[in-house]
């Protein structure tokens, strides 16, 4: 039996592009059949933590994540069946109590730092790319960003950014990059690489 849905991934480091690449996509192909899911989505439950507690964790590190979870929606979604996505809030650190059902649409774009670190994780998806931003662009927009949508402020985005963000990106991420089928320089407005992914997911929609 022909696979239905096509797990679409989109890794690269913090504010690389791959969340506007992800949204650009989705607002051009105006079609029913794609959708996207972040990987923040499952961030672990923190509930127990105080907010304290929860400014310490290591948000980078693949251990803050709920994979397990992630990859068992990843292959519900192959089999045709809707999942609940857990929606996830910064400004809490925080899964919200609410989910959001995702169905299996044609294609379903993941996008999310870690998603090409493990094997788990990465041999689930039928085409992975990396966005390949340069890390100091990176930081002025995360530090615009995290201030503006994630109720942040300089010291904390610089603080947090020195201790784990740039470590784990190092550690994990940039070595995750040689798995990508397709490499994206130049971030999420990248109009040759917008327009040749459209392109791809059109034929995966039309061959449906
Ligand atoms: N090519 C680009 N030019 C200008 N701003 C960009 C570009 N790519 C991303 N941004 C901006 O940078 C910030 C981080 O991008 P985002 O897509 O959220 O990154 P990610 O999902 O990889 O963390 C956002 O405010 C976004 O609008
Ligand atoms: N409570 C949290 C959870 C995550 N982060 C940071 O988000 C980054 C990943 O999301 P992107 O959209 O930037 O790819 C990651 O680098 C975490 O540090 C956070 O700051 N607080």
């Amino acid at each position: 039996m022909a696979q239905n849905t096509i797990l679409v991934g989109i890794a690269g480091a913090s504010a690389s592009g791959k969340s506007l690449l992800a949204q650009t996509l989705i607002k051009e192909l105006q079609s029913e059949q794609v959708c996207v899911i972040s990987e923040d989505s499952y961030y672990k439950d923190q509930s127990h933590l105080t907010m304290e507690e929860r400014t310490k964790t290591n948000y980078d590190h693949p251990d803050s994540l709920d994979h397990e979870l992630m990859i068992k929606h990843m292959q519900e979604l192959k089999l045709g069946t809707t999942v609940p996505v857990p929606v996830y809030d910064y400004s809490i650190h925080n899964r919200r109590s609410e989910t959001r059902a995702v169905k299996p649409t044609r294609v379903v774009l993941i996008e999310g730092i870690l998603l090409l670190a493990s094997p788990a994780v990465r041999n689930e998806f039928d085409l992975k790319f990396y966005m390949d931003t340069p890390l100091d662009i990176c930081l002025l927009r995360r530090l615009q960003r995290d201030i503006i949508s994630r109720g942040r402020d300089m010291d904390s985005v610089l603080k947090q950014y020195q201790e784990t963000v740039r470590p784990m990106f190092m550690q994990f991420i940039e070595p995750s990059r040689q798995y990508a089928d397709l490499i994206i320089p130049h971030g999420g407005r990248n109009r040759i690489a917008i327009d040749l992914i459209k392109t791809k997911i059109r034929s995966l929609i039309e061959k449906h």
